[in-house]
């Protein structure tokens, strides 16, 4: 399954519209919802425990995480509304999109194209919620491109050993897509090695330990890292 579908993007937008104060001008607002719910990026290679972690959080603090909503070619579903399951498109709006750089990730599935739209993401800061983008390395490096501001964590396996001791325990493997998943592995950690290309990079070897840094480093006491 591409990453994009583990996003925010994957779940339906269920939460409420948040108000602002009435007393800020609209242009502030928007300006100090965007600096104080800054998206936070999560990377790391397969099988280190991204899945695990934000299970916890977000079973931890279930009112403070936004889902945006994907854009899709494919045709609605009975019950399926515009704008809540999906943004619904026609292809040729789709390839537009992806040809202004308007998608942190997209993909194509069984003759449709799906994706993870910028201004999706910034409307969950908006409504005063912190969108959490689980991607991979070029979604990081796409991120980055954009104006959204994020925040950048990678989680980083002890070992590159432990980690194909995780993905062979979760027996989600075959040995065609262990090899890749290692080799793709070893690309996202010399990536993160680069000077500035993660804001913080937690070790997830002892479970506890790493749940408490990933946690405190997203919530940030309640400030998600708007005082950077
Ligand atoms: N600290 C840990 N110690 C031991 N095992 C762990 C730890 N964290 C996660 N695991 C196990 O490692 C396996 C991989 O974890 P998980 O599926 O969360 O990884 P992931 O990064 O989300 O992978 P993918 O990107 O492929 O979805 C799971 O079986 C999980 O239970």
């Amino acid at each position: 399954m591409h990453s994009f579908l583990r996003n925010c993007g994957l779940f339906p937008y269920l939460r409420a519209v948040s108000t602002f104060s009435p007393r800020l001008p609209v242009s502030t607002m928007a300006t100090s919802a965007a600096q104080k719910f800054r998206p936070v990026v999560v990377s790391g290679p397969s099988g280190t425990g991204k899945s695990t972690l934000l299970k916890r959080l977000f079973a931890e603090y279930p009112d403070t995480f936004g889902f945006s909503i994907s854009h899709t070619t494919r045709s609605p579903r009975p019950g399926e509304e515009h704008g809540r399951e999906y943004y619904f498109t026609t292809k040729e709006d789709f390839l537009d999109l992806v040809s202004k750089n308007g998608f942190i990730e997209h993909a194509q599935f069984g003759g449709n194209f799906y994706g993870t739209s910028v201004a999706a993401v910034k409307e969950i800061a908006a409504k005063e919620k912190i969108c959490i983008l689980d991607i991979e390395m070029e979604g990081v490096k796409q991120v980055k491109k954009t104006d959204l501001n994020a925040r950048f964590l990678f989680l980083a396996p002890p070992s590159v050993e432990e980690l194909e001791r995780r993905l062979r325990g979760r027996g989600t493997e075959t040995e065609e897509s262990l090899e890749k998943r290692l080799t793709q592995a070893k690309n996202e950690l010399e990536f993160s090695k680069q000077p500035g290309a993660h804001d913080k990079i937690v070790v997830n070897d002892d479970l506890e330990t790493a749940y408490k840094e990933l946690r405190d480093f997203i919530v940030d006491g309640g400030e998600f890292g708007s005082g950077q």
